[in-house]
């Protein structure tokens, strides 16, 4: 018998690219789920909170379920180096709602690289798009290659765009040696019921106290554009330990300590 079976709610994070889709999915698994599980969300935008919104709006949880945390800059440092905002989140809604099964976390969308902490998380989707383009998949990264669940979203699209989805869904489950691939479409039945699956089996090993949060690791440095910046703007990157620098210079600039600026 497992010695640390958890009381609080699952926290599921959803992470990916701008527009692939994650309020959309996350408005999928509260609707094909709320019947049967307690439900929390919270949403993570730069300056506003549009994806709390959207959700309440899409009328799928009470609106007082769903909560925006505002990061006011870098939204992956808010799932990553400092936590505090999203974590005081979640208890607040755990409390508020006491008991939840699930709380669903949406990440602020800004990064392909942006990854969770398993400190904020204990299972995490990354959510790819066929939009975004078949050869995504293949270009790696913590998230596609090691969140939890790699999703390859609006695969109804795939005719319009010229997309292989069957291969795309195989270059990614190469990218994440065999780890979970599901090819999703809102609109198709079949995939939306083994999402909804998904859910379930993390949620069953969670309260047996058998699921351990993996962490895909810390995303890629990347440039932040900052007009009044004398650079242009700065390097930003993450260390394993989840701290973050912020370094001078333009993109493609090797930064050196001397120009860390913290
Ligand atoms: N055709 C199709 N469109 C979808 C699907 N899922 C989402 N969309 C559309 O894709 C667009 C972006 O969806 P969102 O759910 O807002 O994406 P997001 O990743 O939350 O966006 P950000 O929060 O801005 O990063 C919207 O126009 C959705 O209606 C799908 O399965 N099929």
């Amino acid at each position: 018998m497992p010695e640390n079976i958890p009381t609080r709610a699952l926290r599921l994070g959803v992470a990916g690219p701008v527009g692939t889709g994650k309020s959309s999915l996350i408005a999928t698994v509260c609707r094909s789920l709320a019947d049967e599980l307690r439900l929390g969300v919270i949403t993570n935008d730069i300056y506003t909170d549009e994806d709390a919104r959207f959700l309440r709006s899409a009328g799928v949880l009470e609106p007082e379920r769903i909560r925006a945390v505002e990061t006011g800059a870098c939204p992956h440092t808010a799932i990553r180096d400092d936590i505090t905002m999203n974590l005081l989140a979640a208890e607040d809604l755990e409390r508020d709602f006491a008991p939840l099964d699930v709380v669903l976390i949406e990440s602020g969308g800004d990064n392909l690289t942006a990854t969770f902490s398993p400190a904020l998380v204990d299972a995490q989707i990354f959510v790819l798009d066929v939009a975004g383009g078949g050869d995504v998949a293949r270009k790696g990264g913590p998230g596609i290659g090691r969140a939890d669940l790699l999703v390859v979203n609006k695969t109804d699209l795939a005719p319009y765009v010229g997309v292989d989805v069957p291969q795309m869904v195989a270059d990614a489950s190469d990218a994440r040696d065999g780890r979970a691939v599901l090819a999703l479409s809102r609109s198709d039945a079949a995939s939306v019921a083994e999402l909804r699956a998904w859910v379930l089996g993390v949620l069953e090993s969670h309260r047996r106290g058998t699921h351990v949060p993996q962490d895909p690791g810390p995303m890629a440095p990347h440039f932040h554009a900052d007009e009044e910046h004398p650079d242009g703007g700065f390097v930003h990157s993450h260390d394993e330990e989840g701290g973050h620098e912020h370094h001078s210079g333009a993109p493609g600039h090797v930064p050196s300590l001397s120009d860390t600026r913290g």
